[in-house]
């Protein structure tokens, strides 16, 4: 079925253009729905009670720490493993959705390597009544050109490509993208993004797990951070980074810069990330000031860079990976 038509014919799809998207979402049955999962692997408590609802047409992005539970999660809400708790895509048990609406690309999949491109999607658009043309999956993962090369003579992005490729020949409606970007080149993420873009605009719900935060922060309407099984915070990108991230910061880079020093010039707290020194709360207008406050100090710097708060800060600090920054505080706060 054509992804557009499909959107058109969906009752709860709102057409006024004065609608925001986020309000119009609201209006739209959801997707998927999950009350309460949990799931246990021995002692090990791999998803502590996750409740999340997705509506249609959103992409969800998941991210978290290695081993926060967000495999798990995917595998609990497409039905390949068990699990406690409430949970209904397109309506209905994960394992009774028909298989054509539903697409699943695993973190880790491993085709047959004496398979070529356009046998790989060949044989998955085989599993459907109504396949997509697999030319056109091929166009869209860009593997036109490489079509007929074997799995294992691909590259290791080409393959991850060819991998997505078989996760799209049912059209679905909802899509789980399981950390699809690995592994691919700067120019072949871009081209997934935006296969991701059009994909939501036809309708397509996506849930997307990733350990990329430009990504996310990029393609996700709204992300769900896990942390030890449980979702500790769910939001806009947006809404997530003005809550959580914190200000504005200068990051001072060099082989030795002392912040003992900064912050004595500067009369204010600083931190010491991965060998750097990190001024917080720096208004892009003060910039110039306090580079000039701390080179008139003759601290050794090699660099100065200035920085918005994003997804990644907030990340930092609700994992708790941030916490041991060291503070030098000198001269009480700013
Ligand atoms: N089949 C399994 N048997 C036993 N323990 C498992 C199994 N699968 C996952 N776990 C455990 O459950 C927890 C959650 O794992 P999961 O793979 O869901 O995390 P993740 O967030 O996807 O991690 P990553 O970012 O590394 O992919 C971890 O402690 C993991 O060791």
């Amino acid at each position: 079925m054509d992804r557009f038509a499909r959107t058109k014919q969906n009752p709860y799809f709102a057409t006024d253009a004065s609608v925001g998207m986020a309000e119009a979402r609201s209006e739209i049955a959801p997707a998927l729905v999950a009350q309460n999962v949990r799931k246990r692997y021995g002692d090990t408590v791999a998803l502590d009670g996750v409740s999340l609802s997705i509506p249609e047409g959103e992409v969800f992005g998941l991210v978290g720490p290695n081993g926060a539970g967000k495999t798990t999660l995917v595998r609990s809400l497409t039905g390949t493993t068990r699990c406690d708790g409430e949970i209904r895509v397109l309506g209905a048990a994960p394992s009774k959705v028909e298989a054509d609406r539903v697409g699943l690309l695993p973190q880790s999949f491993h085709p047959a390597d004496r398979l070529s491109a356009r046998e790989l999607i060949e044989y998955y658009a085989g599993l459907y009544d109504d396949p997509r043309s697999v030319d056109g999956v091929l166009d869209d993962v860009g593997l036109a050109a490489d079509a007929d090369t074997w799995y294992e003579n691909l590259s290791g992005g080409q393959q991850r490509r060819a991998c997505v490729g078989t996760a799209l020949v049912n059209d679905p409606e909802v899509l789980f993208l399981d950390e699809p970007t690995t592994g691919i080149d700067p120019a072949g993420r871009r081209s997934l993004w935006s296969l991701v873009e059009d994909l939501a605009a036809g309708g397509t719900t996506v849930i997307l797990t990733s350990h990329s935060m430009d990504e996310v922060e990029r393609l996700a309407d709204r992300v769900g951070l896990l942390r030890d099984g449980e979702l500790v915070a769910v939001g806009s990108p947006e809404t997530l980074i003005e809550t959580h991230a914190g200000d504005s910061h200068l990051r001072i880079e060099g082989r030795a810069v002392d912040a003992e020093a900064v912050a004595a010039a500067l009369d204010a707290t600083v931190e010491e990330r991965d060998g750097d020194v990190v001024v917080r709360n720096v208004a892009l207008a003060d910039v110039g000031r306090v580079v000039a406050e701390v080179e008139a100090a003759g601290v050794d710097v090699e660099s100065f860079t200035w920085s918005e708060p994003n997804l990644e800060d907030v990340y930092l600090r609700l994992t708790g990976d941030a916490l041991d920054e060291t503070v030098a505080e000198l001269g009480g706060e700013r």
